[in-house]
Order: C-alpha cells, then structure tokens, then sequence
C-alpha cells in the first residue's frame, strides 16, 4: 500500500477510504482535504485523518496516491488545482459516479499527469452523506469498477486497484461508455424515479395521510430518494447521453401498462409483473438471497 495518501473529500465515500484503511492497519500517512476549517478539525477530531486542511495543491504535495472523492460538479477544478503540486510518481484515481465526463476533465485538468489518472467507480454506497457518513466496511465485497484508458499507466493501475483490493473491494475493468451506459440503466434511472415518485406524492394534497399509510413496498422503492440532491442533479447531468433512451425506453413501457389499466386488460400486467418477479428473484439468488 502507497505510503502516503491524499483522499479529497472526507464525505461517504472518501471517509469510508480513510476508515477502511485504518481499519485493515494502514501504517502509512493519510491527508484530508475538505472544504472548510471546522470540518478539517472535525475530520482530525474523527481520527479520520493525520493530517487535514482546505487546500487540495497542499494536500497531494509528495503523496503517492492520491483519491478523488468530491461531487461530480466538483471533479473538474479539484483536478486542475491538484496538478501542478502532484509528484512525478503519484498515482490519481477518483470514485465519480460517472465515467466518461470525469475522464475528460482529468485529461484537461491533469495535462501531461494524466497518464498517472485511474478512473473509478465504487460500486457501494448509501443515501448518506458527509463527514460523519462512512464506515470502514463499505467496500468489503462490493464491486469497483475501473475505466482506464488506452494513456493510463500499467503501474498507476496497479496501485489503484491494490488499494481497493486492500479495502476488501472486488475490481472489474470496463470501457468508460459502457460503465456510463450499464450504471445510467442500473443507478442512475432508478435515483430519477425515486425522487421523482416522492415527489410527485409529496405534492398532493392529501399527502400528509398518504406518509401515514405507506408501507414497507414505499420504504423499499424510495429509500434513495433521501440521496444528496446536488450530488444526483450532478450526476444526472453529467450522464444525461446514457440516461436519456432508458428514461425514455422506461416512460414508454409505462405508458403501456397505464393503457392496459385503462381499458382493464389483464393480459399486459400479468406479462409484465411475471416477468419482472422472475428477473428480480434471479438477481435476488444470484446475490445469496
Ligand atoms: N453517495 C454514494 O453512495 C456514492 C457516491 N459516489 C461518488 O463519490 C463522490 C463523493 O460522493 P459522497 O462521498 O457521497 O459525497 P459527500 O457529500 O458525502 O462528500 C463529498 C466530499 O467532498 C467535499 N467537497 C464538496 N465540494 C467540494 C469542492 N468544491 N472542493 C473540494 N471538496 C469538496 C465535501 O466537503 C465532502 O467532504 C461523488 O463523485 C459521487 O458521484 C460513488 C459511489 C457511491
Ligand atoms: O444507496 C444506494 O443504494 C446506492 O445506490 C448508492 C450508490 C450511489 C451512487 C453510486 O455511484 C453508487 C452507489
């Protein structure tokens, strides 16, 4: 494991880095960056961090790794500010949700560094945020998906995916579109809806009694709607390429459905739920029940 790491942004998902990392006995240096002084002092005062302040360029000075972990929105400037105080040999990775607009901001930003830059994705989280959010055993078992590109150095790979394999994360590689593609179907709609169904009941008039009555189904289907709203509209924006025909392909399937209700056909509902019940028991099985 690198000696020194430098994670920017001490949220869920940074946070969850430095607790893994003490957890499985990190002897190294860990270095905090954050937006404010209080939560520089708070993230000391968590033990998150040795080390903790405000300014990204003086937080990667002489790190050999260097972790990403800020909003989407906030990817493009953290890149570009950390560039110029990087080390030669330091290797740079970040969590964004999204891939292929991360990547072309490291390109801007990072320069002639960015062959040292490992694009990631942890494949885990909550609908918690900040400091106070994460917890050493996030990525035990869960998957990371690695984007690298056809520039990305072999050695840099390497430091990045022994540092999730160290936080007892499973690494997969893929192309950025596809990843874009596959986490716009399987992530990114599913936060639209969430939201989106919340919302839209939240708004009725009656909603005060409707909260009273919802039951576990409501729970399940929505819990991700307590997701950050500026992480999400970030995200969605940044993927709108791939999130666009599933939305679409989604509205349309239920408009069929709102048809079939209409004209109290039950043939459609029937094909639908049968078919869903059997996917979703499958994934269910196939995740160990
Ligand atoms: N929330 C989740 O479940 C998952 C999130 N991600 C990705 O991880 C990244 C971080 O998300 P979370 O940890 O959930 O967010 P968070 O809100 O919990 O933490 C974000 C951290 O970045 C810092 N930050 C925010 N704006 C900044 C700026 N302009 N400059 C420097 N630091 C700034 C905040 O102070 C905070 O420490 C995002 O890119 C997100 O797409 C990836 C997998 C799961
Ligand atoms: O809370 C949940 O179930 C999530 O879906 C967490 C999550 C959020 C964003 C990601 O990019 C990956 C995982």
């Amino acid at each position: 494991m690198p000696e020194r790491i430098a994670i920017i942004g001490l949220g869920l998902i940074g946070g969850s880095v430095a607790r893994g990392l003490r957890a499985r006995g990190h002897e190294g240096v860990l270095v905090g960056c954050v937006r404010t002084p209080a939560d520089a002092d708070r993230a000391l005062a968590l033990g998150l961090v040795d080390e903790a302040g405000t300014d990204a360029a003086v937080a990667v000075a002489g790190a050999d790794l260097v972790v990403v972990a800020v909003p989407i929105g906030a990817m493009a400037d953290t890149l570009a500010t950390i560039a110029p105080a990087l080390a030669p040999a330091a290797a740079v990775t970040d969590v964004g949700s999204t891939k292929l607009s991360v990547i072309a901001e490291a390109r801007a930003g990072l320069g002639e560094r960015f062959a040292r830059f490992v694009p990631g994705h942890p494949i885990a989280g909550t609908e918690h945020s900040g400091l106070e959010a994460g917890f050493a055993e996030l990525y035990a078992g869960r998957r990371v998906i690695l984007t690298p590109t056809a520039e990305t150095d072999a050695d840099a790979l390497a430091t990045v995916t022994g540092l999730w394999h160290g936080l007892g994360a499973r690494v997969t590689e893929m192309g950025a579109a596809h990843h874009d593609e596959v986490l716009a179907a399987t992530s990114h709609l599913p936060h639209v809806l969430a939201f989106a169904l919340v919302d839209s009941l939240a708004r009725m008039a009656e909603r005060t009694e409707i909260f009273d009555y919802a039951a576990g189904g409501f729970a399940d289907f929505t819990r991700i709607a307590s997701s950050d709203p500026t992480l999400w509209s970030d995200i969605v924006g940044a993927n709108r390429d791939a999130i666009l025909p599933v939305l679409s392909r989604y509205i349309g399937d239920l408009e069929t459905l709102r048809a079939a209700i209409e004209q109290g056909e039950r043939a459609p509902l029937m094909d639908c739920f049968g078919r869903a019940k059997q996917a979703r028991d499958r994934f269910t099985a196939a995740r160990g029940g």
